[in-house]
């Protein structure tokens, strides 16, 4: 045991699917501290995070919407290691709260998906300029980290791929962040997918789903009993070669979360993707 200071966390999204889990997994970790407990849901303004996230006691964190006062309050306590705080909450929003979380020397440890590349070297050349470490982590999940690293393995002898993803019919965003992903890490290998044999037409558009930039499609459903699911299939002359990875409880993420919030400190500049942490 050590004996330093807790890090303080905040969770912005904190009334969330995903708040919810962070917060009770926060509270269980004893080298960290909840502070702050940010949702701009006005169901849910003042209500105990603690209570709210299912935990048989209060943790005396109030919901609240003020993000700002709250980065100023965490980054004003010199007693504390430098505050993190964890970002779940939705792609029109995450971008502004990452920069004003640099801007007050808080660390983003950052789920939520939907940022476009350019938001994603913008606030990579933020976080450069102010020495600040920030990850933006598309999926939090170990398994996910796996099937990619087969999918790159795949890529070798394959050259005919296709993507598709199944979520929540909550989900604000398609394709989900980590079918980009999976595509982009594809598409690092500079190899031409998907030689076309013939030329199609689509009698209904988007009946072949999305071209990612590295012109493997990915295709995504929404479905009421689905959580999270995605299946990388690869092609070639007589077979199939399927990964395909089932989230069947938001848990499955929080090993990835509280690893990431411990990790962050130690970075002066902007991480994309769990691997890297690993
Ligand atoms: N990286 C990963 O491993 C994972 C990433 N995700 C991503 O995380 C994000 C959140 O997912 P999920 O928890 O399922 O979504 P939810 O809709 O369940 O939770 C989001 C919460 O954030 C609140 N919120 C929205 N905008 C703001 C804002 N500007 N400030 C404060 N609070 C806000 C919402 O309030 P209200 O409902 O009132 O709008 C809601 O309470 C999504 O982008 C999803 O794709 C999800 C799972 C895993
Ligand atoms: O919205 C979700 O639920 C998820 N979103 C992330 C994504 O868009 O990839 C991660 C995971 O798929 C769950």
């Amino acid at each position: 045991m050590t004996n330093q200071a807790p890090i303080p966390v905040i969770v912005n999204g904190a009334a969330g699917k995903m708040g919810r889990e962070v917060i009770k997994a926060v509270a269980q970790a004893p080298d960290l501290n909840l502070v702050g407990a940010i949702d701009h849901s006005l169901e849910h303004q003042d209500k105990d995070a603690g209570e709210l996230a299912g935990l048989s006691e209060p943790l005396e964190v109030p919901i609240t919407n003020q993000l700002e006062p709250m980065l100023g309050y965490v980054a004003g306590d010199r007693q504390s290691p430098p505050g993190v705080i964890v970002d779940f909450t939705h792609p029109d929003s995450v971008y502004d709260n990452i920069r004003s979380a640099i801007a007050y020397g808080i660390r983003p440890v950052v789920g939520t998906t939907g940022l476009s590349p350019e938001q994603i070297q913008d606030l990579a050349d933020f976080a450069d300029k102010a020495s600040t470490g920030c990850l933006i982590i598309p999926n939090f999940s170990i398994g996910m980290v796996l099937l990619q690293q087969a999918a790159i393995a795949a890529s070798k002898y394959f050259d005919h791929v296709e993507i598709i993803e199944l979520h929540h019919n909550q989900k604000a965003d398609a394709p989900s962040g980590t079918a980009i992903q999976t595509a982009q890490l594809l598409g690092e290998l500079g190899k031409t997918f998907n030689p076309a044999l013939v030329e199609e037409t689509e009698k209904l558009p988007g009946a072949r789903g999305s071209v990612a930039d590295e012109g493997i499609r990915i295709h995504s459903v929404r479905l009421p009993g689905l959580i999270a699911h995605q299946e990388v299939i690869f092609g070639a002359a007589g077979q199939i070669y399927t990964l395909r990875h089932d989230t069947s409880d938001r848990a499955c993420y929080m090993p990835g979360v509280l690893l990431a919030i411990r990790k962050v400190l130690a970075l002066k500049s902007l991480v994309y993707g769990l691997e890297k942490i690993l």
